[in-house]
């Protein structure tokens, strides 16, 4: 028996025309500073896991996206020191507004064969492999 929480962010695999996905680098400061993840962020009281991400992409890209625009794709779960990661990974092909980064993060666009380069959270690993036999 755990008695870690169970911690519900959502995450997303922005994927432009070229099939390159964009993966930021987490500014110094936050927990995991400088590995590379993709955009998205906890869920809040109240708040659906779709409203959630379009509220972090908002916050953390300025770009608009809306709920029809969000397939699920696949999931994270993975046990960290101090609490239990669930992790929705949504894919999004259209947005509007062009990406920048708002919170002192580093943006990348990266074809998926590529992601593997890039250190990113022990959570993402399996989700890389998956976004790599999809695109
Ligand atoms: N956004 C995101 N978070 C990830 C990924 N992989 C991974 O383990 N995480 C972890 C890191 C953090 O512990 C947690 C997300 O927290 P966060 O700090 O980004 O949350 P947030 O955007 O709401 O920011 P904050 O207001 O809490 O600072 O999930 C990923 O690919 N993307
Ligand atoms: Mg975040």
């Amino acid at each position: 028996m755990s008695h870690k929480p169970t911690v519900l962010v959502v995450a997303v695999a922005l994927v432009d025309t070229d099939n390159r996905v964009l993966i930021a680098q987490r500014p110094e400061g936050k927990s995991m500073a400088g590995l590379w993840e993709f955009p998205g962020g906890k869920v809040e009281d109240g708040e659906t896991p779709e409203l959630a991400l379009i509220r972090e992409l908002k916050e953390e890209l300025a770009i608009d996206v809306t709920e029809a625009c969000l397939a699920p794709f696949t999931f994270a779960s993975h046990t960290y020191e101090k609490f239990h990661l669930l992790m929705p990974l949504y894919v999004c092909r259209r947005w509007s507004g062009f990406p920048r980064p708002t919170e002192g993060q580093t943006l990348k666009w990266v074809r998926a064969n590529s992601l593997k380069d890039y250190d990113m959270p022990p959570a993402d690993i399996p989700l890389v492999a998956m976004l790599r036999d999809l695109l």
